[in-house]
């Protein structure tokens, strides 16, 4: 009832519909019946409280003052599947706002190569959680480098914050708010390529009062950018470099390389990077109609196996699973669980006597476990000094390296290649159609005595409700298997 096309409901063996032709007997469609894309966030999110099918169509039959005729309710069962229908779990932040979206294929964005449009960056905007959490790590940051008494690389004393891939700037506005609620003072920098967001960037400065024409916005690649200029006509550092270049799964839309190529602006030693790591995750799914559209696009697309898709992830199953109890600390965080969700009432062919007492349907087995999620990779900010030493080295195929292989003509990025194997336990028999991807991120986790926990930003069904619940920024990622495989209940991958 809750998908974007609802289905057709066909009620058997439930007698004759009185007066199915008669025009009177026919209960409109606002009294009875609407579609969840009709219902209203209210009508979605009323807490429903489940009455017997007797009251749902007495109390239909009373709120909506009908003839007598009606009252007596010819058709109970319709009533009360369309009461259901009326009061269905309020959809999450995500649901709502992907809604539409559902097993809709997209290319990954490639903010590197390709700049970004206004209406995009407008739509990362709207995330609810996501600044709020840049701006927690921000402020966490600036208060343990002030109790830690850190130096700075500012002249002043202040903290030297530079935002790489500013965008249209909601991340400065962040930083410059965890620097008042703070009082820690920031000398603030916001580098961005894309010289259509740069000329926001400029305005930003001039017309908004919190920034105050005190952000240096610098048009430039934060890999050729040589950091903060001092007055003396040399480069100087930046202590903290804030920076959002994170794909679906985590590194793919290149911020290793973007933020190895600016880590040069770095303190050599305080200097920090919000995110300070980020990890990939996959479990393998079900997909079916993913991979149908998928097939279609094969015929004129010989790349289209070979291609990473994000989609919100709607109709498919996870075929490996583990129980909860497995795993509480995650099982915590699953407030969304069909477990923990009331109740419905018995059918409406039960005896009214036992309805009152009636427990929920019987879940499928699967409702109750979680997907088996694993880690794939990880990817630290800073790096040390040794690695990118070796990175410059190999660059342009020296005696210390070269060679290329699949990560590039020189080697000079053969420290982000990543691979791993992992095996996982099938529960059910099923067709495994590719991989769901999902990422991690640590902004900040303070260090030291007085430390407040991690911040942390997550797609992981496993953890996103603890670690990042309602952000909307990010949908997964499906990497489709060509060769579909089977599996037996029990079977591993
Ligand atoms: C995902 S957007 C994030 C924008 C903004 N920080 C936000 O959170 O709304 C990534 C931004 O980084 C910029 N970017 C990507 N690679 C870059 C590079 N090498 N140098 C400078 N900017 C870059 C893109 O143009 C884009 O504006």
């Amino acid at each position: 009832m809750r998908l974007r096309n609802p289905p057709w409901l066909l009620l058997s063996d439930v007698g004759p519909i009185p007066g199915l032709n008669d025009p009177d007997m026919i209960v409109p469609v606002a009294d009875g019946f609407l579609s969840p894309e009709q219902m209203t966030d209210t009508q979605i999110g009323a807490t429903p409280s489940f009455p017997t099918p007797a009251e749902a169509a007495e109390s239909q039959s009373q709120s909506q003052n009908l003839s007598k005729r009606r009252a007596e309710d010819p058709t109970p069962h319709l009533s009360y599947i369309r009461w259901l229908q009326r009061n269905q779990f309020p959809k999450s932040t995500i649901e709502r706002f992907g809604s539409g979206y559902q097993d809709y294929l997209q290319a990954p964005l490639q903010p590197l190569t390709d700049n970004l449009e206004s209406i995009t960056y407008e739509v990362f905007e709207k995330d609810p959680i996501k600044y709020d959490w840049y701006e927690q790590g921000t402020a966490q940051a600036l208060t343990d480098w002030v109790q830690q008494r850190k130096s700075t690389s500012s002249v002043s004393g202040a903290v030297v914050v530079a935002v790489v891939g500013a965008g249209r700037g909601p991340l400065v506005t962040r930083a410059l708010r965890a620097s008042q609620s703070t009082g820690v003072p920031v000398e603030m920098y916001a580098v961005e390529k894309n010289p259509n967001a740069y000329v926001l960037l400029q305005r930003h400065n001039e017309l908004n009062s919190l920034w105050g024409q005190s952000v240096t916005v610098v048009k430039s690649d934060m890999r050729s950018w040589k950091g903060p200029l001092l007055e003396d006509g040399t480069q100087g550092h930046v202590d903290i470099l804030i920076s959002e270049l994170l794909g679906s799964f985590g590194d793919n839309e290149l911020s290793p390389e973007c933020l190895d190529g600016v880590q040069h602006v770095l303190n050599p030693t305080n200097g920090l990077s919000i995110p300070s790591s980020y990890t990939a995750h996959l479990t393998p799914i079900a997909a079916p109609k993913l991979y149908s559209d998928i097939l279609g696009r094969s015929i004129s697309d010989p790349a289209a196996f070979e291609t990473p898709y994000v989609v919100m992830l709607h109709a498919i199953d996870y075929l490996s699973t583990v129980s909860p109890a497995a795993d509480e600390a995650t099982a915590v965080s699953y407030a969304h669980h069909p477990s923990q969700r009331p109740s419905y009432p018995a059918p409406p062919n039960q005896p009214t006597s036992t309805t009152t007492t009636a427990t929920a349907p019987a879940l499928h087995s699967n409702d109750l476990l979680l997907p088996d999620v694993q880690t794939c990779w990880s990817f630290f900010h800073p790096l040390p000094p040794a690695i990118l030493t070796q990175s410059h080295l190999r660059r342009g195929g020296s005696a210390a390296g070269g060679g290329g292989g699949a990560v590039g003509g020189d080697g000079a990025n053969e420290h982000n290649a990543r691979f791993c194997q992992l095996t996982f336990r099938c529960q059910e028999r099923g067709v495994c159609h590719g991989l769901g991807g999902y990422f991690e991120a640590v902004l900040y986790e303070g260090s030291g005595a007085g430390a407040r926990g991690k911040v942390e930003l997550s797609t992981n069904p496993r953890t996103m409700e603890g670690k990042s619940g309602d952000m909307i920024s990010w949908f997964p990622i499906f990497f489709p298997l060509k060769e579909i495989e089977k599996a037996d209940k029990g079977s591993l991958f």
